[in-house]
């Protein structure tokens, strides 16, 4: 068994995320069947002796019908109408398949926001810790009714490894509608399922398409959760929510991703993945070789140009020459400080503004 499969099976604690393809359907809205199979895998484990906190989509979903929708609504207000509908039947299913194990359940909400913000950070994972140590399971789903565009998390593929860093949960497994990473895209033709990721290298010449008609991130948002899962030290296992008791046992299906070995520090971790960048510098080709490549430290000489406004102490995105964002860092000036400061080298500089934009210790490559 690789390494990962073995601290996923191990783990002490861990998030689990059912995906709403693999727990609701168009017509039918929630499969209870299925949801009360999950429960059990679930309950399976806690009795085992791990903790476990659950990541639930399917609000969407199961809102459609009541709201007589056949299709995935496309526009926000819709989509979140549909959800304040369908997160009452969901948690009310989540609790009702656990109440046959005497297991309460806790309904959680959160947003983008809230992983941006320490003190909200904080409230969050104390709720989740009390629901813990008072033995009721933890049922999270994005608060889809307060949620612009813009800060959406869309999937809860991200939300879910944002949660596993939250409690400092030692697995993540993700439940789906298919059995693991395909070298392609299953839907399309015949592909191999990928049973080891260990690094990037094994992920070369894998093909990753859209979701289904009720799933939303598709497998790049399952890849990039995992990458977001990995830096924060959590090992993801990836498998069918049909499988959810193997999943959940002895982690044979699926397929494993290893996390790297050394996790980026927390202050790293909330730079690359939580904090709202409130602005952006945009870089020449040599800022962006040095701050990506040789992890040095950003000088006002390698910046053409600034959007947004910010302050000193404010996260923000680093752009290249072909707009592709190439790492983010917490900017040491104000946005109007920078407007003078730019393409000017640092002995041109008075001697209070030489520290540089973005140091080497707040700055993470994306
Ligand atoms: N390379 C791939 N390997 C596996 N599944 C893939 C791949 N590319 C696209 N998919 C599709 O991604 C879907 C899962 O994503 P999604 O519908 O968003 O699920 P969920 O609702 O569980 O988050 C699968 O049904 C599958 O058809
Ligand atoms: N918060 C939304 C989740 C949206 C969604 O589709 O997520 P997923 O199925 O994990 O890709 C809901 O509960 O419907």
């Amino acid at each position: 068994m690789s390494p990962a499969r073995q601290a996923i099976s191990a783990a002490r604690r861990v998030v689990v995320k059912i995906g709403s393809s693999a727990l609701t359907s168009l017509e039918g809205g929630i499969d209870l069947a299925r949801l009360d199979k999950l429960a059990e895998a679930i309950e399976a484990r806690m009795a085992a002796g791990s903790d476990v906190v659950v990541v639930s989509s399917g609000a969407i979903g199961a809102g459609m019908a009541p709201l007589g929708l056949t299709r995935r609504p496309q526009d926000l207000a819709t989509k979140q109408a549909a959800a304040s509908v369908g997160q009452l039947a969901l948690a009310h299913a989540w609790g009702t398949s656990f109440a046959r194990f005497g297991r309460t359940v806790g309904q959680v909400l959160l947003s983008a926001d809230d992983f941006a913000r320490r003190e909200h950070h904080r409230n969050a994972q104390r709720t989740l810790d009390r629901l813990r140590s008072l033995g009721a399971v933890a049922v999270v789903n994005e608060n889809d009714t307060v949620a612009t565009e813009e800060i959406r998390f869309g999937d809860n593929d991200r939300l879910a490894a944002l949660v596993a860093h939250l409690v400092g949960a030692d697995a993540l497994i993700l439940l789906s509608d298919v059995e693991g990473l395909f070298d392609g895209d299953p839907r399309k033709g015949p592909a191999a399922l990928v049973r080891e990721v260990r690094s990037t290298a094994d992920l070369d010449g894998v093909i990753v398409g859209a979701g289904g008609a009720l799933g939303t991130g598709g497998m790049a948002s399952k890849l990039s959760a995992a990458r977001l899962a990995a830096d924060a030290g959590v090992p993801v296992l990836l498998a069918a929510a049909t499988s959810a008791a193997d999943a959940l046992g002895e982690g044979l299906v699926g397929t494993a991703f290893a996390a790297r070995p050394i996790r980026l520090s927390a202050r790293k971790f909330w730079v690359r993945h939580a904090a709202d960048a409130s602005g952006t510098l945009h870089l020449d080709a040599g800022a962006v070789s040095a701050v990506a490549q040789r992890r040095r430290s950003l000088l006002a000489a390698g910046i053409t140009s600034v959007t947004g406004r910010f302050y000193g102490g404010d996260v923000v995105a680093m752009v290249g020459p072909d707009g592709v964002v190439a790492a983010r860092g917490v900017v040491a000036y104000d946005s109007t400080e920078l407007e003078g400061m730019l393409g000017r080298s640092t002995s041109d500089l008075p001697s209070e503004l030489q520290r540089p934009v973005v140091h080497a210790d707040d700055l993470v490559a994306v």
